[in-house]
């Protein structure tokens, strides 16, 4: 499991951006999280590790308010954020991805739309994108929560409501360019490979002006030309000012992207370290052998990857 290629190491580890704390979710009798911490700093790529069924997941779904920890609490920098006016909204578009300045961390509401507000994105471990719509219109509906027309501004379809839909599609247009995928805007997503689905799904998740984005596994069925391309676009989003937090089961491409990794093992906190500590710690590598899962095979990719008319 040891790997040996050069890692990029991250530009500034700032101020604590998410701090989960002892948080714990029970299914019924299944204690699938328990009492686990995490803090997330600006500009850190964090890995998240484990077998399957370890955990990850759920995780994932209790920090981004899918579902409600049983216990423990998660904060997050910053206050809700209302939309913006489309002035502000084109000046801020002259940047490939602004970053919000941020404030102490804040008890987080355990609702997506909250969390999605408040700055936090994530992409899924199954690709949802909306399959009949192009490339452009799914990045242009992840900007929606940060535009301010009313259902009766859009009907009528008022100057503001014109001048806000030619900035937001000027901002789609810019993050598809960002992922790579500006030739692709016409494009439906259904239509497209699978690799620039996910990269899509990303130029999504970042039209939210997210502060953190959070990706589940990103290259699970990627072939390894994607998966070095995946890692460039990673680096790319750390480096324009986000934090990420990954789930991967490809221990090479983790080891080489994240600054932390934190290896859960059947709901609990194994071991939080850099790559090098976590990778050369027996227990981890105790709790991967048998299960084959570290590398994905081309033959996984799975064959129908965009899935229905999902919301972001
Ligand atoms: N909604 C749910 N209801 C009941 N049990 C669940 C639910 N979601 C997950 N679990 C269980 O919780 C445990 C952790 O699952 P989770 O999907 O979070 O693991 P994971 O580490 O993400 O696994 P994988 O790597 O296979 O995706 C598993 O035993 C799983 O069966």
């Amino acid at each position: 499991m040891t790997v040996t290629e050069t890692r990029r190491t991250a530009p500034e580890i700032g101020q604590p951006v998410l701090e989960a704390s002892g948080v714990t979710m029970r299914f019924g009798g299944l204690l699938a999280v328990n009492n686990v911490n995490l803090t997330v700093r600006e500009g850190e790529i964090v890995g998240l590790i484990g077998p399957n069924g370890a955990g990850k997941t759920t995780f994932f779904n209790c920090l981004t308010g899918l579902y409600k920890p049983t216990s423990g609490q998660v904060r997050f920098a910053g206050a809700p954020r209302k939309a913006k006016s489309p002035e502000r909204q084109q000046r801020e578009s002259a940047e490939a991805v602004p970053v919000q300045p941020l404030t102490g961390l804040t008890p987080l509401a355990p609702k997506p739309r909250a969390v999605v507000r408040a700055g936090m994105a994530r992409t899924f471990q199954n690709i949802r994108l909306f399959a009949n719509m192009t490339a452009l219109e799914n990045v242009m509906v992840g900007r929606y929560c940060r535009t301010s027309s009313g259902a009766l501004t859009s009907v009528l379809r008022g100057p503001k409501y014109r001048r806000e839909e030619a900035a937001t599609r000027a901002r789609a247009q810019e993050l598809l360019e960002f992922v790579g995928l500006g030739k692709s805007g016409e494009h439906l997503a259904r239509n497209m490979p699978y690799g620039d689905q996910r990269r899509l799904e990303i130029a999504r998740a970042l039209a939210t002006d997210p502060k953190l984005i959070l990706l589940d596994e990103p290259t699970a069925g990627m072939n390894p030309q994607e998966t070095r391309q995946c890692s460039d676009l990673i680096f790319k989003i750390r480096d324009s000012g986000l934090s990420v937090v990954v789930i991967e089961h490809d221990m090479r491409f983790i080891f080489n992207l994240c600054d932390r990794v934190l290896c859960l093992v059947r709901g609990e906190a194994l071991i939080e370290g850099t790559p090098a500590e976590v990778q050369s710690d027996p227990r981890v590598i105790e709790a991967y052998i048998g299960t084959g899962d570290e590398d994905v095979d081309e033959d996984d990719r799975p064959q129908d990857s965009v899935e229905g008319e999902e919301a972001p």
